[in-house]
């Protein structure tokens, strides 16, 4: 590639971020959210994308011919056209490894809020209606020793599972398509987790913790179905991303008494709409997609997407591609 290309940026950088790319290349910013227009004006002559939670689909890549490659500040990538992407030859990076951790709080608080009530008996001090000892009717449930399943072993999903293997004294099952070589890929977690098939997974778990990509197989696929194998009495945590949960099943389940509570970073529609069920249910504890939303942690995916970016453009290898092939 030629030294200067043109960088299109369509989400906020860090200041010093940007720099480092307009130290070096063209640089246009346009959040395609605020200022559609100017979005549409720089990608025709767009060799190379940076952003995050905007869809770059086949309309967009049509309307981008000398695009050569997208730095997403996300480790999911359901935003971009994937077969599309291949087929016209262009680069994908993305932020893997360095919100792991972060992510796997996020879930904890979530586990933590739903099972002890946290918001719920927050909001009764807040609003004055804590006048005399706590009773029966505003008792929780254990977190430590209950039995976690997890539905997405990866990154994100070992880290929860260290969590809470080592730290909560819980067992740990997971759901994968093929085992998981424990003693190679988590050692941590030797002794601590366990693969289950996934209706044992969903009947043994007192906590199901759903951390998948959005993909073709996982699209919907935590449905009435599934709901109906957990054990009565279940909290469901959805971390992943919300179009992997048929929400209408969720709502029922809570509904029976199937399920105890749901915590939910992740929705199908996001923001989520203010008509939605889910945003003021009593037993959801909803979030708005905070989980890699630190100032550390923002920081550093920003940071790997611009050495990602950089590093294309330069005719190297970026740290982290995603494999457009395989999706
Ligand atoms: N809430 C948030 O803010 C937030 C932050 C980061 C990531 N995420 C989401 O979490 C996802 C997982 O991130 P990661 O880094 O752990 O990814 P990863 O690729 O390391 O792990 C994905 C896991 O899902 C499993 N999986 C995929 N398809 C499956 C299927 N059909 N059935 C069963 N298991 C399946 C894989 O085997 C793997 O264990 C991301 O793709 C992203 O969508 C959400």
């Amino acid at each position: 590639m030629s030294t200067r290309q043109n960088i299109l940026v369509f989400r906020e950088l860090p200041a010093d971020q940007l720099a480092r790319l307009q130290a070096a290349h063209s640089v246009t910013v346009a959040d395609p959210k605020t200022d559609r227009a100017a979005f549409d004006a720089a990608l025709p002559l767009a060799q190379a994308l940076i952003g995050s939670s905007f869809p770059i689909d086949a309309a967009v890549l049509e309307r981008a011919p000398a695009l050569k490659v997208i730095s997403s500040v996300s480790v999911g990538v359901d935003n971009y056209a994937l077969a599309e992407l291949h087929r016209r030859g262009i680069l994908l990076c993305h932020t893997p490894g360095v919100l792991d951790e972060t992510v796997a709080d996020t879930v904890f608080a979530l586990l933590m809020a739903t099972s002890r009530r946290v918001v719920e008996l927050s909001n009764l001090v807040r609003e004055g209606r804590w006048t005399r000892n706590i009773g029966e009717e505003f008792f929780g449930f254990d977190v430590h020793g209950k039995t976690l399943g997890l539905l997405g072993f990866g990154r994100i999903g070992q880290a929860i599972a260290r969590r809470a293997a080592l730290g909560f004294g819980m067992p740990v099952r997971y759901h994968t398509r093929r085992p998981v070589d424990l003693a190679v890929q988590a050692p941590a977690l030797l002794g601590h987790a366990e693969h289950r098939t996934l209706d044992a997974l969903l009947a043994e778990s007192d906590f199901v913790v759903a951390m998948l990509p959005l993909s073709d197989s996982t699209r919907g696929l935590i449905d009435a179905r599934l709901f109906s194998r957990m054990k009565p009495g279940a909290i469901f945590i959805n971390g992943g991303r919300g179009a992997t949960v048929d929400e209408a099943a969720l709502l029922a389940a809570l509904d029976s008494g199937q399920l105890r509570a749901a915590g939910l970073d992740v929705f199908a529609k996001e923001p989520l709409p203010g008509e939605s069920p889910l945003r003021t249910h009593p037993r959801v504890t909803p979030l708005p997609h905070i989980g890699s939303a630190t100032h550390e942690t923002r920081y550093a995916m920003n940071r790997l997407a611009v050495d990602n970016l950089l590093a294309a453009l330069a005719g190297q290898r970026p740290a982290a591609v995603y494999d457009t092939a395989a999706a």
